[in-house]
């Protein structure tokens, strides 16, 4: 803790513990709207595979594929190159794989297997360590491995398996694989381009240490694969730095939910713990409510705290989950209908079923 205190001094910055959120991220100086807070590079990363993207920039033109492993794509020499420590030791894993379990070697199992491989990289003196660059930081990443239910656990115990067969470390056992996955879901970031589209996941050290918050007084951002964290307010000396985990163009219920399912915790953030309150409700409606209408009731429908429906929040009708889902995708469909008998400009819709939704939600 007190090499991290040192590491993260000079840049205006503290670690700490909050009883409510473990280790946090303060300021030591003013930080102001726009100021960079933070800049990091990944500990490990990977690309997404929804398109092939090279494994150095994150590019998705000109590839080639690495003919040995027939797993990883670059655009060029330069960033085959860049990568080929960690690769050329991935690569030698992966081409031991017969061709269908290769299939089976998702972001997530490479990211984990490029953990286990830097932190030998790090330990063998091949690569370079510093505090804020070495596996030490992995120990300390929270895992709420207690809090997953039993599929989850399963899920990870099958990935951790496979992570085994890649590596064939018999030194590393399954437990310590399956509770590293549970690490990486609460702690790694989506890394994204600057439309917001994401490229794939990195695992930031000192990023990993900034707690949530649906009222954030900073943005973290990616320029490539650097992490950048930027004031969005200015931010006083000894304040807690804040990022939003989630998309908080949301409802109150619909960012708790979000927020147990995936970090399993309970925000209390300004915006949180005024749920239920007059001007909560009416942000909440705006943001996903649905127009109530029944027998001409012009109130909103939104979530109610059980996740059983909907409820609305003047006359107090419960419509079902099953019942919104049905008449939106009605909705939908005469939408989509109006629309090809219109011309292309022209994007009004006047279909009307009694229950009016004012953005896009899910369920
Ligand atoms: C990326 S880590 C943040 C650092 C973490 N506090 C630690 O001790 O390492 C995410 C986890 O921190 C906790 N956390 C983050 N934001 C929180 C908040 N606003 N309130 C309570 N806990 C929070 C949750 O346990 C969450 O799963």
């Amino acid at each position: 803790m007190e090499e991290l205190q040192n590491a993260v001094k000079d840049g205006g910055l503290a670690v700490s513990n909050l009883p409510e959120k473990g280790r946090c991220l303060l300021t030591t100086k003013n930080f102001y709207p726009g100021e960079v807070i933070l800049r990091q590079e990944p500990y490990v990363c990977v690309p997404n595979n929804t398109v092939s993207r090279c494994d150095g920039c994150f590019a998705s033109e000109s590839l080639k594929k690495c003919s040995a492993c027939q797993v990883v794509w670059y655009c060029g020499s330069t960033c085959q190159k860049s990568e080929w420590k960690l690769h050329r030791l991935e690569c030698i894993a992966l081409s031991r794989l017969e061709k269908e379990k290769r299939k089976a070697v998702t972001p997530s199992i490479r990211l984990m297997v490029r953990l286990y491989l830097r932190r030998k990289l790090q330990n063998e003196m091949f690569i370079p360590a510093s505090v804020t660059d070495s596996c030490n930081f992995v120990e300390a990443l929270v895992s709420h491995l207690k809090d997953l239910d039993e599929k989850q656990l399963v899920l990870y115990a099958q990935m951790a398996s496979l992570v085994h067969l890649i590596l064939q470390w018999p030194e590393i056992n399954l437990k310590e694989i399956a509770e590293n996955f549970s690490k990486l879901a609460c702690n790694a970031h989506t890394i994204c381009d600057c439309e917001l589209r994401p490229l794939g996941t990195g695992l930031y050290p000192i990023v990993s240490i900034i707690n949530h918050s649906c009222l954030p007084n900073a943005v973290l951002i990616f320029e490539g694969k650097s992490s950048v964290v930027r004031a969005v307010e200015h931010i006083p000396e000894g304040a807690e730095v804040s990022i939003a985990y989630i998309d908080i163009a949301g409802s109150t219920m619909t960012r708790q939910k979000t927020l147990k399912e995936q970090y399993f915790f309970t925000c209390t953030c300004p915006r949180c713990i005024k749920a239920g309150q007059y001007n909560d409700i009416q942000e909440s409606a705006i943001l996903e409510g649905y127009r109530c209408k029944d027998d001409g009731c012009n109130g909103f429908l939104l979530r109610d705290s059980d996740d059983k429906g909907f409820i609305c929040q003047t006359c107090g009708l419960l419509r079902s989950k099953e019942e919104v889902k049905r008449i939106v995708s009605e909705i939908t469909a005469i939408s989509d209908k109006e629309l090809k008998y219109k011309s292309p400009g022209s994007i009004l819709f006047n279909g009307y079923m009694g229950l009016l939704h004012t953005f896009p939600l899910l369920c």
